[in-house]
């Protein structure tokens, strides 16, 4: 049951009617709906893409108009006959879909039957349907930082690291993403191999990001200031969500030609993107907006914000019966964020021909532009 799926885009077969039929997870969320108009973009052999998703957005709507046939599918990964019903007769399943919580706003519980489970229905859901082409939105943090603080300087897919975990999300992900290569090679209806591989952002940024929305704001609160508390030489890898969506679109497209190569691996994202501490690349789009980051050194001494990350936890604890109490600041988020994590690697060009699809000053215009579009900007 060969689905004809030729990944290798020549004249001819551009020119053929478009065929295949592509369902996106999560395709609703910051970075699906990149990759959602990314495919609607630069998959010409594309006939019908699905988005299924918890929360449906209207701008769907707005998609609905264009050749390819969009189908908005509202649905859990978590129920897996709703997700068996959306993956029967797609060709591609790019599972983004995730519970991205490192907050303390959902229970463990809740994190694993999301991330894991709803993975686990995904898989079992190509296997049952012959759904031959599985990509999965993992992440770096199935490597680290990990619970030691030790430093990932500018490391690759090979490179040696103490991947330990304790935290809900990254173990979710480690999890997931090691059920999606297991499943590489597990026959599907039909008979023929699953071809699987993992994609793992580093910290991603760009149109629609939440947390750098939040900053933004409080940056606004505090009078156009914000206030280092990262020393400026710990380095925290960021990609575009752009690029992050090309490389999902890319991938997908290759892993039938090159499924002996690609079946069964994980690729770093990455792009040109500077090397920086989380604030000081915050600020390459809050700065131009009017914020300004105050100190050259953290203002407070580390010992201190280690006190007030374990305050916010218990304080998040103490108040749970109560009200949902979840800062940025607690001992998870402080620990990574002042951890070195970046990735130098060429994987993804080698393996199928990646390359970023924005440049740096474009994914910072675009990032600016943005932010400058927020209700009641700074300047
Ligand atoms: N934001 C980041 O910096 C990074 C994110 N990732 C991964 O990328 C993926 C997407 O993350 P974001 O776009 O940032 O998150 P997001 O929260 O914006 O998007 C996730 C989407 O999944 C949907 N979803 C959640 N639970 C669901 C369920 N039970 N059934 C169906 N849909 C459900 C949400 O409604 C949302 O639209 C996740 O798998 C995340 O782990 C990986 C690395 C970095
Ligand atoms: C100590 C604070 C002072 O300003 C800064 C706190 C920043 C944190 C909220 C972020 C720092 C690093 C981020 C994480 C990182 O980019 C890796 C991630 C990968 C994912 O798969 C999901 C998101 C995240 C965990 C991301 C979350 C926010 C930070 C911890």
């Amino acid at each position: 049951m060969s689905q004809g799926f030729s990944p290798q885009l020549g004249m001819a077969e551009s020119a053929q009617a478009p065929k295949l039929v592509y369902l996106v997870t999560g395709g609703c969320g910051f970075l699906g709906e990149h990759v959602v108009r990314m495919l609607l973009e630069r998959e010409p052999r594309l006939r019908e893409l699905r988005i299924f998703d918890l929360h449906l957005s209207p701008w769907i709507e707005e998609l609905k108009t264009g050749p390819v046939q969009v189908t908005a599918i509202q649905g859990d990964v978590t129920q897996a006959q709703e997700v068996a019903a959306a993956v029967a007769g797609a060709h591609v399943v790019i599972h983004t879909a995730g519970l991205v919580d490192v907050f303390g706003r959902a229970s463990p519980e809740t994190i694993h039957k999301v991330n894991v489970r709803g993975t686990q229905n995904v898989i079992e859901a190509c296997v049952q349907t012959g759904t031959q082409f599985l990509v999965y939105t993992s992440s770096m943090e199935v490597v680290g930082p990990n619970i030691k603080g030790h430093p990932f300087y500018r490391g690759n897919e090979d490179t040696p690291y103490e991947a330990v975990h304790k935290h809900p999300y990254p173990c979710s992900k480690a999890l997931a993403e090691r059920l999606v290569l297991e499943a590489n090679g597990r026959k599907v209806r039909g008979g023929l191999p699953l071809v699987t591989c993992a994609l793992r952002p580093t910290g991603i940024y760009g149109e629609g990001h939440q947390i750098m929305r939040d900053f933004y704001r409080q940056g606004l609160r505090l009078g156009g200031r914000l206030f280092r508390a990262i020393p400026a030489s710990v380095e925290h890898g960021r990609v575009y969500v752009g690029n992050v969506a090309w490389m999902h679109v890319l991938v997908a497209r290759e892993l039938e030609q090159r499924a002996a190569l690609i079946g069964g691996q994980v690729y770093f994202c990455y792009d040109k993107s500077p090397y920086k501490s989380y604030e000081d690349f915050n600020m390459e789009f809050l700065g131009p907006c009017g914020l300004r980051l105050v100190g050259t050194r953290p203002l407070l001494p580390y010992w201190l914000l280690v006190l007030l990350a374990a305050l916010n936890a218990l304080l998040q604890w103490l108040l749970r019966p109560l009200l949902l109490y979840a800062p940025l600041l607690n001992p998870y988020t402080l620990a990574v964020a002042n951890t070195t994590f970046t990735v130098s690697t060429n994987k993804a060009q080698r393996h199928f021909g990646y390359e970023p699809l924005f440049s740096w000053e474009d994914s910072r215009t675009r990032t600016i532009l943005w932010v400058q579009a927020m209700e009641g900007t700074a300047q």
